[in-house]
């Protein structure tokens, strides 16, 4: 095992150029080794943000797994279980002891939107940053016909460098470019991934081979297309993970079938389900905010949170994409996972450790707390079409792939409630919508009003306007504030609001990575905490799956609102009922941090 050596230059931690990713991983003992900090405000600029990762495991290694192959060709092998790294950095490989390591990155579904839009360029953007090992090969598989030439133009049409760091960006391409392949195949033919697992051992040569696939496909084919990974493409010396990406079910049984489905061909450790809001920077920072500072662990509570919002919203309708949104609805898209996922992180208990699994264990334990959603609690709309300076927006059911009776919600709001000691009688209030305003994501603390306040009649009426509130805006623009209450210069006695502003793009001259550049780098690295644990997806649909069934049983019509609008009214009324304003509604001008 290395050891990233970290150093702390400026204030942020710095990966170090040291340390190696790829074939052994880099990890840094946290509290064997405290990095020197120096106390300058500004951070460093242009420094390599990859070349070493600092991953947060605390130390422990990340176990592989390995699915047993026949001497090269594929054996209907039963998975086994999880092996230790050490032991594959010198495994028998057709006889001859193997001692480099190399990734074969299979994109399956390469001809779609999200393969072309998102994981591509995450790919060469790993590359560019030198995360991705030595030895590595990318093949696409989809249905489509194809070549090794028409996959790399459409690929290099959707490749960006980052801003900073534009140098050699041309040349970078040409080499990203000549390490992709294409291979045609059917996603349920073992035969096609028979073939295929033949051409990735051609590029592996004796090397320990280890194989991530990423099933960038529609639903319904996820189980197959594991199987085939699994029984026909396995590595037989390293290790072999699949990335799942979402919808994972519909409700609690289509998602425990799916589950059931992935585990008879792939062990829990080796399905990466991929959430990409996990992946956010914001996100990611939420417990360094939390575990880090004084100032905030104290706080968390019911004690002296008065709410909590999730928001979430886009400018624009289901455009492309309706035909998988009406099977599933906002509920199913944004709040089940995406937003979720973030509350979990959000509430849970300190973790014993930063490693995976006791990460997910605090967040299963906070989600089983949770009340259980029922539709009282929830409100429901549907854009509609809408004219405004002279353009024509649709409506959502304008979409040529939804139904025109569709009753399935592109807004919603809930009240969620987290029964345990810490958060009893605190809402926790999600908004999520398409077709709104603005496009953004964002979470939102409202803290209890100052007792007594001595400075109350300075604030008029309206003590709401004067409570403290936490902004972690996740996108875009990001940017942490807090606002607070302040006396405005003079020699008057006038109080205003402002923040406490930490605002990304000036306090950091960096470029904040995509969420599946972190990802996809952690799953190569076996890093699995920022991926969902099927207990985990097991609570999150307990809470949801009876709300989702009754409005479906009982055919709730969604509450229609403009295209561009701030959604429907209802959601006003369901904060009301709890005392709370939603913050993004505010006229407040200390709101654009
Ligand atoms: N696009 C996005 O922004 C997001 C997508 N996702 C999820 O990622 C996965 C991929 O999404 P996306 O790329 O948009 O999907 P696409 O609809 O573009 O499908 C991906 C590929 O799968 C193949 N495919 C399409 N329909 C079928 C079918 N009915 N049966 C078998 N194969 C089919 C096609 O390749 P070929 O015909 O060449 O085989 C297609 O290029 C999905 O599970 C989606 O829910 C998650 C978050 C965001
Ligand atoms: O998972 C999804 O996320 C996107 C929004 O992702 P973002 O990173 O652009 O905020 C959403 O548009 C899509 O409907 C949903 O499936």
């Amino acid at each position: 095992m290395e050891h990233a050596t970290i150093t702390m230059s400026s204030s942020s931690w710095a990966r170090s150029p040291t340390a190696q990713v790829g074939s052994s991983r880099v990890s840094s003992r946290v509290g064997t080794a405290m990095p020197p900090v120096s106390v300058s405000m500004r951070s460093s600029r242009g420094r390599n943000s990859c070349v070493a990762r600092a991953t947060m495991t605390g130390g422990k290694s990340a176990q592989p797994s390995q699915v047993s192959m026949n001497g090269g060709s594929p054996k209907a092998a039963a998975p086994v279980s999880s092996n230790d790294e050490s032991s594959k950095s010198a495994s028998q490989n057709g006889g001859e002891v193997a001692t480099e390591t190399t990734v074969s990155i299979t994109v399956v579904g390469a001809s779609g939107d999200l393969a072309k839009k998102k994981i591509f360029p995450a790919l060469f953007a790993l590359y560019y940053e030198g995360c991705l090992p030595k030895h590595f090969t990318i093949f696409g598989f989809a249905r489509s016909k194809m070549t090794d030439e028409s996959l790399r133009e459409i690929i290099s049409g959707t490749l960006t460098c980052r801003i900073d760091q534009k140098e050699n960006c041309g040349d970078k391409q040409e080499e990203f470019l000549k390490r992709c392949f294409y291979h045609p195949g059917q996603y349920k033919s073992e035969d096609s991934f028979g073939e295929l697992s033949k051409k990735l051992h051609e590029h592996e040569g004796n090397r320990v081979a280890n194989r991530l696939f990423y099933l960038s496909i529609p639903p319904d084919v996820f189980v197959d297309a594991a199987r085939c990974s699994s029984l026909a493409a396995s590595s037989g010396n390293g290790w072999t993970r699949v990335i799942v990406e979402k919808p994972f079910g519909r409700d609690s049984e289509s998602s425990a079938e799916l589950t059931r489905g992935l585990k008879s061909y792939l062990k829990e450790d080796q399905i990466y389900r991929i959430d990409h809001y996990l992946g956010k920077e914001l996100v990611e920072n939420l417990s360094v905010l939390r575990f880090s500072n004084l100032v905030f662990e104290p706080l968390w509570s019911r004690q002296y949170i008065r709410n909590v919002q999730l928001i979430f919203s886009e400018d624009f309708g289901t455009e492309g994409r309706g035909g998988y949104f009406d099977n599933y609805g906002i509920i199913r898209d944004i709040m089940q996972n995406h937003l979720l996922q973030i509350l979990a992180l959000f509430a849970m208990e300190p973790p014993v450790s930063l490693d995976a699994e006791d990460i997910r264990n605090e967040k299963v334990k906070v989600l089983r707390s949770m009340r259980v959603l029922d539709a009282d609690n929830v409100v429901v709309g549907q854009y509609k079409g809408h004219t405004r300076g002279g353009v024509k927006y649709p409506a959502y059911i304008d979409d040529k792939t939804v139904p025109k009776n569709s009753i399935t919600p592109t807004f919603a709001a809930a009240a969620l409630f987290i029964d345990n000691a810490r958060w009893d009688g605190v809402p926790f209030l999600m908004k999520a919508g398409k077709a709104l305003h603005k496009k953004k994501a964002e979470i939102r603390v409202q803290f209890r009003h100052v007792p007594g306040n001595l400075y109350k009649r300075s604030f008029g009426t309206d003590l709401d306007q004067a409570t403290n509130e936490l902004v972690i805006r996740v996108q875009p623009d990001e940017a942490i504030y807090l606002k607070i209450n302040n006396k405005v210069p003079g020699l008057g006695m006038r109080l205003d609001r402002s923040n406490l502003n930490l605002h990304y793009a000036d306090r950091y001259d960096r470029e904040i990575p995509d969420a599946y550049e972190r990802l996809l780098l952690d799953a190569i690295e076996g890093e699995r905490r920022l991926f969902i644990r099927s207990d985990e997806l097991d609570a999150a649909w307990a809470l949801f799956t009876p709300l989702l069934k009754e409005l479906e049983k009982r055919k709730i019509s969604p509450e229609l609102y403009p295209y561009g609008s701030r959604g429907p009214i209802g959601a006003h009324y369901l904060a009301a009922k709890y005392n709370v304003r939603w913050g993004d509604n505010n006229s407040d001008t200390s709101d654009s941090a």
